[in-house]
């Protein structure tokens, strides 16, 4: 097994402090999606010109300043291909605290083969509910609002995630909030327009954030996502059964991080 490391500070130049605390988030979903673009970006600010298909898993760290605690989050960039995962999957999910869902806004096979990651979160971590975020990248291959064939296929392909991913949770935590919306993504002018806060507004904005309920107790809905700022949308904390997915598209490109949201 291949593994590297890439420990980044300078994006929020928190230096690393002895015993803070860590956090380990594992990032999976079919080959290509972006995962390596997408956590590369995150932990150094720039884009993976050229990534090349992990093997097993390549581990990327990142200081974060949450409520005024600074906290290291561990990326766990697992492989895609199911012949460089074998038996190390039960590694990944190990002591876990958030799994990233990535699938391909332009590769509907990705998509529908969410239920079975979704599955294989179940399988390894049983009895717990960890925290699920869904990331569909690289909609910069979608013209947006064009291609209608490719919206309907979407929309039938989301009804079919929709069942399988029951329990999905967006910008369920703090951690995760900060997570998708630390600096390199409020660097990009279009989201904060979206957000329509400063940076410094989004951070004390999730430090009122908190997560409602524990793990599948009733009905946790609850009004927190910075985005909710943006235009009065609505952006729901959920853990229910049937209550509907919000997502996220996210576009890791040369020239920065792009976010669209809607809600299906
Ligand atoms: N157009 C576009 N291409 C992207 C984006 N993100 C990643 N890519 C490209 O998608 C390809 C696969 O990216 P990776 O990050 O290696 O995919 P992965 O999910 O880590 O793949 P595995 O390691 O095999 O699991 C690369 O050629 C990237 O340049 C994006 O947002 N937009």
């Amino acid at each position: 097994m291949e593994s590297s490391l890439e420990v980044s500070t300078s994006v929020q130049g928190a230096p690393e402090q002895l015993g803070s605390r860590t956090f380990k988030v594992v990032v999976i979903g079919d080959s290509g999606v972006g995962k390596t673009c997408l956590t590369y970006r995150f932990c150094t600010g720039c884009f993976h010109d050229k990534p090349e298909a992990t093997i097993g898993v390549d581990f990327r760290e990142r200081i974060l300043e949450v409520e005024g605690e600074r906290i290291k989050v561990q990326l766990w960039d697992t492989a895609g291909q199911e012949r460089f995962r074998k038996s190390m999957v039960q590694q990944y999910y190990r002591s876990v605290h958030a799994v990233v869902l990535v699938y391909d806004v332009s590769n509907p096979s990705s998509f529908r083969s969410l239920p079975l990651w979704l599955e294989e979160c179940r399988r390894n971590v049983p009895g717990q509910d960890v925290p699920r975020v869904l990331v569909g990248n690289k909609s910069d291959l979608v013209a947006a609002g064009k291609d209608r064939r490719f919206k309907r296929r979407r929309r039938a392909s989301a009804r079919t995630a929709q069942r399988g991913a029951t329990c999905c949770y967006l910008l369920s935590s703090p951690l995760l909030s900060c997570l998708l919306l630390s600096s390199p993504l409020l660097s990009c002018p279009l989201l904060s327009r979206r957000v329509g806060l400063s940076r410094d507004g989004v951070q004390s904005r999730l430090a009122q954030t908190r997560l409602h309920g524990a793990q599948g107790s009733g009905s946790a809905v609850q009004n927190c996502s910075p985005l909710a700022a943006h235009g009065g949308a609505s952006w729901r904390l959920s853990h229910e059964r049937d209550v509907r997915c919000h997502w996220w598209r996210l576009t890791c490109s040369r020239s920065g991080l792009r976010i669209q949201d809607s809600q299906l």
